[in-house]
């Protein structure tokens, strides 16, 4: 058993889950535009995913969602008078800003953070930076309240350091762990952080999300040892791979990664680099002939959660993928290819249906912050925030409670909502029993 264990907090699903067909760039956002979501079986497919998690040996936490509509951000754009004629005036003269205001994307908690672990930051501590999220408005409104949640979570200043997030400016874009990967030999040694940035230029079809200097500035500020910056490759970019989780995945000493993920030139220097700190580093790369970078986006391969065992061994690991998997037959050809070969260490595929999210471009690599912590890390946490298979029953009390079945588009100018949404929230804080959270409750 590994003395530091990795607990992932996966971000759960909020009661406003919907298709806003907000986010340019990323193909399922865009297809799924406007259909009825089910915010109820959103959250219920989210939470079954954490107690898989929870029944494998694992630790598991979450981030609570976020109060919505973000009644600040639609006052600030201009719509007054008391909520309810703020909510009607925003769905009569501009939905599309109701539907930001709405959005539950922190569900996508990769994006909530950057972490850098104890072992590899400057003064021994563990270092949150929020995303700033400022490529898109609506994952923008998510950064003060995952910073909130984050000390609330993370409370104790001898272990643990959130940061503010980074300048709101277009040279900090910064998408958080999505484009970070630590890889190490063990669980308990320092490790490697891997930093992934795009460029948008003349010709790109859709535009980077993270920028080489919003990287640079987390990894100063977190004192991080070994930080290596490479760059995507634009045409991954332009495929749908929005962030470097959709077309790459490591863990420990493994790094799987799509042919098309990186520059090449970059990749080259960048792996000698690692190879040198880290001498049993090992890439495993799928060509485009194995898995076409069209199906690696459709089908969400490279966003599977890639997990050491659960007592923290790397020579054994496994898959947590979408289901969206299986209807690939490049994907599923790979997979018994993979989990067969005696040369790498992934043994096992657990496959989970996280539908709701994956229409809206979120798989389960996507609903989760990965937070390795040594065991006097782990006692200072709030527990309120950690699930076993008992919590995770109430948790679904909660949403069967407080969740609408279905969400239309119109449905975000109903009167109730908003109130509903409210109720949900206080319940859910009582429930937890975490004290307040949201800036209504203080
Ligand atoms: N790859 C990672 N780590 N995260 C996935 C984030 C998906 C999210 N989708 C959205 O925000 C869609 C919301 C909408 O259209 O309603 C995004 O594009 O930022």
């Amino acid at each position: 058993m590994t003395a530091v264990q990795e607990i992932n907090f996966d971000g759960l699903i909020g009661p406003t889950h919907h298709y806003g067909g907000l986010s340019f760039g990323n193909l399922a956002s865009h297809r799924h535009s406007k259909q009825v979501s089910h915010p109820k079986q959103a959250a219920l497919q989210g939470l079954e995913k954490m107690r898989l998690l929870v029944r494998l040996g694992y630790q598991q936490g979450f981030l609570p969602p976020q109060a919505r509509p973000d009644f600040n951000f639609l006052r600030t754009l201009g719509f007054s008078g008391s909520d309810d004629a703020v909510i009607q005036s925003a769905a009569k003269d501009a939905p599309h800003l109701l539907s930001v205001a709405y959005s539950a994307s922190s569900m996508w908690a990769a994006n909530a953070a950057t972490v850098t672990v104890s072992a590899e930051s400057g003064d021994g501590r563990v270092h949150f930076t929020p995303a700033n999220l400022i490529a898109n408005a609506h994952r923008h409104l998510e950064a003060k309240q995952t910073q909130r949640s984050l000390e609330s979570i993370f409370c104790n200043s001898v272990h643990f350091q959130v940061h503010p997030p980074l300048p709101a400016q277009a040279s900090f874009s910064d998408e958080g762990a999505a484009n970070h990967t630590r890889l190490c030999c063990h669980n308990d040694q320092p490790g490697v952080s891997l930093f992934v940035h795009g460029e948008t230029t003349a010709g790109s079809r859709f535009p980077a999300r993270q920028t080489l200097s919003a990287s640079q500035a987390i990894a100063r500020r977190h004192g991080d040892r070994h930080p290596i910056m490479l760059r995507q490759n634009p045409r991954a970019i332009d495929g749908g791979a929005f962030h470097n989780d959709v077309v790459a995945v490591g863990n420990g000493p493994v790094l799987l990664f799509h042919e098309s993920a990186y520059h090449a030139d970059d990749r080259s220097a960048a792996f000698a680099t690692l190879k040198q700190w880290l001498p049993n580093f090992q890439p495993i790369m799928v060509s485009e002939q194995q898995v076409s970078l069209e199906d690696a986006v459709q089908s969400y391969l490279f966003n599977s959660q890639l997990l050491a065992a659960p007592n923290g061994a790397m020579d054994h690991m496994s898959l947590v993928a979408p289901t969206d998997c299986q209807d690939s037959p490049a994907v599923t050809q790979f997979l018994d290819q993979l989990t067969t070969d005696p040369a790498n260490p992934i043994q096992n595929v657990h496959f989970v249906d996280v539908r709701q999210s994956m229409s809206n471009g979120g798989g389960p690599a996507c609903l989760r912050l990965r937070v390795p912590l040594t065991p006097a890390e782990q006692q200072a946490i709030n527990r309120s925030f950690l699930l076993d298979e008992t919590s995770i029953d109430e948790l679904c009390h909660w949403v069967r409670r407080h969740y609408r079945d279905q969400l239309a588009i119109e449905d975000l100018a109903a009167p109730g909502l908003a109130g509903e949404v409210r109720d949900a929230l206080e319940d859910l804080t009582d429930t937890i029993g975490c004290g307040p959270l949201y800036p209504f409750q203080t």
